[in-house]
């Protein structure tokens, strides 16, 4: 893996940039790319023509068409932003417009279906060179991994793919596409999993975490932040990244299994089993006692988090209760079990992930927490009933991704979703907020 900091583009004036998907990440593109200065024809479903050209009349440099098949045919590099799920289906129709010479590539969160899609249907004179921005559509592009795929394509195309995404000002990632689906196998699919399994729980106790007494503090504020913004998202973009990366299965299923192993123990009152097994995962993934893994610096700053909280807790409250952290426990087992190691993967890391890494560093570094999250998973049963149902969520999720059913998890994603939504609005820009801080301070220290 190698990556570069882009450099500032050359423009060709005649080169024309084609998107197809003109929903959140297509119109980043398009506002973006425009204004660097490049012709952008872009398109969505044909039903959206009107009112998609009403919201970019005002930039001469975005043209919108009908479909795919005007922007394939007129664009020299055509960037296909759909749902992972239906990319077949449409590179199927639009790939045999495509512009002799022109070069095409993806946006999509997992490459195996979409390098597949471009093999079957792309004319062969076509070169492919897929992307893929690892972070929201609303976080600034600058500084953020920007993966690149080389993977039928000449050095000149690839250099022209570059110059075009050098604008964004990310910092590229060369990967192939089998080693990005691995990787965010490990970074992204299985994050998700432990938050929407939160979610999950939460919703099965009937709770909004930040009105009690018992989610308070900086990784409390990560846990609920992190879990609305998933929630608050497009239902398909989480499911086509499980469910379509076959790396992605193993991951998910082990954190279910992690997750119930050690909620067994705490059940069972299995108090040196759970220390050694808690321990021995410690050591594998972040280095045994003298040799660490992690930097000097931690990940987060202290008392960062602190100030994200979405509520009060209620008058009179005691202090803060201590939580088992089940669902950081249960992570880092699971990267022990699969051999994974975090910080290998620091370089194509999304924004999510570098925040649960740091909330699970946190827990790990300092060791009265990590022994007072194993007393009260033994001796204390505050917690049992949330995870409970978080246990049985990691096994919905993960059941619901090995059988595929893209169904059921728009479902099971759904209702939670209703559950949350009135406390979205709000959620967003604390969410933000705490990202942005996590960020700059993790600037200020490289
Ligand atoms: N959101 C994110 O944080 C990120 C998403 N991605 C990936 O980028 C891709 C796009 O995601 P995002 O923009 O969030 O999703 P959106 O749902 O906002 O956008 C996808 C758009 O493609 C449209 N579309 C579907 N079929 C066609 C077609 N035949 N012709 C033209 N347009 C079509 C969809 O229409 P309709 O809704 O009617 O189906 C929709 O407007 C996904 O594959 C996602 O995994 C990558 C990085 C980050
Ligand atoms: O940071 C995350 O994991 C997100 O949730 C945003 C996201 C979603 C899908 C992607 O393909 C890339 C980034």
């Amino acid at each position: 893996m190698a990556s570069s900091e882009s450099k500032s583009p050359e423009m060709d004036p005649n080169f024309v940039v084609g998107l197809i998907g003109m929903g959140d990440m297509g119109k980043m593109y398009a506002r973006r790319l425009s204004a660097a200065g490049w012709r952008i024809l872009a398109c969505d479903r044909e039903e959206k023509y009107d009112e998609l050209a009403e919201e970019f009349s005002g930039n001469n440099n975005v043209q919108i068409l009908r479909n795919g098949h005007l922007v394939s045919r007129a664009s020299d590099y055509i960037v296909y932003g759909v749902e992972a799920a239906a990319i077949s289906p449409v590179v199927a129709q639009y790939g045999p417009s495509t512009k002799l010479g022109a070069i095409v590539g993806g946006q999509t969160s997992c490459k195996d279906p979409e390098i597949q899609a471009f093999e079957k249907y792309l004319p062969s004179d076509v070169d492919i060179v897929s992307c893929h921005s690892l972070h929201g559509p609303n976080v600034d592009t600058r500084g953020q991994p920007l993966v690149l795929i080389k993977h039928r394509a000449s050095d000149e195309s690839f250099a022209k793919v570059e110059n075009v995404l050098s604008c964004l000002n990310s910092k590229h990632v060369y990967l192939t596409a089998k080693e990005h689906d691995r990787i965010t196998a490990d970074t992204q699919a299985v994050t998700h999993a432990a938050f929407l399994s939160m979610g999950k729980a939460w919703h099965a106790t009937k709770q909004f975490p930040w009105e009690g007494a018992r989610y308070v503090g900086g990784i409390e504020n990560v846990k609920i932040n992190l879990m609305l913004r998933i929630y608050a998202q497009k239902w398909h973009v989480y499911a086509g990244l499980a469910i379509l990366n076959p790396e992605a299965h193993k991951q998910i299923n082990q954190f279910a299994k992690s997750t119930t192993e050690l909620y067994y123990l705490m059940l069972e009152g299995r108090a040196d089993e759970l220390r050694e097994r808690v321990y021995a995962a410690k050591d594998k993934v972040f280095g045994a006692e003298g040799s660490p893994k992690w930097a000097a610096q931690p990940l987060l700053r202290d008392g960062v988090l602190d100030q994200f909280s979405l509520g009060k807790p209620p008058e009179g409250h005691s202090p803060p209760l201590p939580n088992n952290h089940l669902s950081l426990l249960a992570m880092v087992d699971c990267w022990s079990k699969l051999g994974i190691v975090p910080y290998d993967h620091m370089i194509c890391s999304t924004p999510l992930f570098r925040l649960w890494l740091g909330v699970t560093e946190h827990l790990f570094r300092n060791k009265a927490l990590l022994d007072e999250s194993l007393r009260v998973g033994i001796e204390d049963n505050t917690f049992r009933r949330d995870d409970l149902q978080f246990t049985i969520a990691a096994c919905g999720w993960a059941e619901c991704v090995a059988l595929r059913q893209f169904e059921t998890w728009r479902e099971r994603f759904a209702v939670t979703q209703k559950f949350f939504e009135p406390r979205f609005a709000g959620a967003i820009e604390v969410g933000n907020a705490m990202i942005k801080a996590v960020l700059a301070s993790s600037a200020e220290k490289e």
